[in-house]
């Protein structure tokens, strides 16, 4: 890509509609190439939506969504943006509970096209080490025979990180990772996403405002399928239209 090229995502006017209910209403957000977003806002703001469209899944009634600034999503198939390089992750883990936590990642590695031909087919020794490699990035590595329908909710949930990750997705996106999760788990989350955050662009949908503090350069609040509030965490939780409409009572210490 271009050096000029400074947005991962150049979403313009976007509006979605379902039976002439706006769930986004003219909707402008930016996110710049390398950059951790946070998208925060109450049920219903249209935050789902917005990964819907991204991924291809929902198709817009009217807007811009350019990848690179110049690759129309409006126009690719939800296959098409996945193998451009744009990984999700929806709230409920979606792994396969049957198959070991290895052979998990062995199917969502690139060059698998399908699960049966992921299962018998054979690793290159470079193959199995970056597999390998990232079972030990996601704290998984002890557990790589176990299926992975025994895996705690928490571990499901690093499994399914690390299959999106060993994609090497040039944008991830993450639909409320913490969502069910025990605290200790949270904490590992905030650690893992840390790790994974320099050099990578992400957009990440999450309720949780003590998991929002821990990781987030920038926020953008939705409300009502438009932007509320855009700034660091100091700002939004200062702002008193997002005070009202989200955060209510809830005070997020800072120091
Ligand atoms: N397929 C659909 N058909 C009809 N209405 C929908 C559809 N998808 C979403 N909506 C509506 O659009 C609005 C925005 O939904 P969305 O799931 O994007 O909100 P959200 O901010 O992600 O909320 P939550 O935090 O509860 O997940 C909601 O009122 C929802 O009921």
């Amino acid at each position: 890509m271009s050096e000029l090229v400074k947005h991962i995502l150049y979403i313009e006017d976007l509006t979605v509609s379902f039976d002439g209910f706006k769930a986004l209403d003219g909707l402008n957000f930016y996110v710049e190439i390398n950059e951790l977003r946070v998208v925060i806002g109450p049920n219903g703001a249209g935050k789902s939506t917005l990964l819907d469209v991204i991924c291809g899944k929902t198709r817009p009634e009217k807007g811009e969504v350019l990848f690179y600034e110049k690759i129309d999503l409006k126009k690719l198939k939800e296959h098409e943006i996945a193998r451009l390089g744009i990984g999700r992750k929806f709230q409920t883990p979606s792994i396969y509970e049957d198959l070991t936590v290895l052979e998990n990642l062995t199917i969502s590695y690139p060059k698998k096209k399908t699960v049966f031909s992921a299962l018998f087919f054979k690793l290159s020794p470079m193959d199995k080490e970056k597999i390998e490699e990232m079972l030990h990035f996601v704290g998984l590595i002890d557990k790589r025979h176990l299926k992975a329908g025994l895996l705690s909710h928490g571990e499901k949930q690093w499994l399914e990180i690390a299959m999106i990750l060993i994609q090497n997705p040039k944008l991830v996106l993450l639909d409320e990772p913490v969502a069910g999760m025990s605290a200790k788990e949270r904490e590992k989350t905030v650690s893992l996403l840390k790790k994974i955050a320099p050099g990578r662009s992400m957009v990440v949908i999450e309720h949780d405002m003590e998991f929002v503090k821990n990781i987030a350069q920038r926020v953008t609040v939705l409300h009502q399928g438009k932007v509320l509030c855009e700034g660091n965490i100091e700002r939004i939780q200062n702002d008193p239209k997002v005070q009202e409409v989200y955060l209510g009572g809830y005070k997020v210490a800072t120091n």
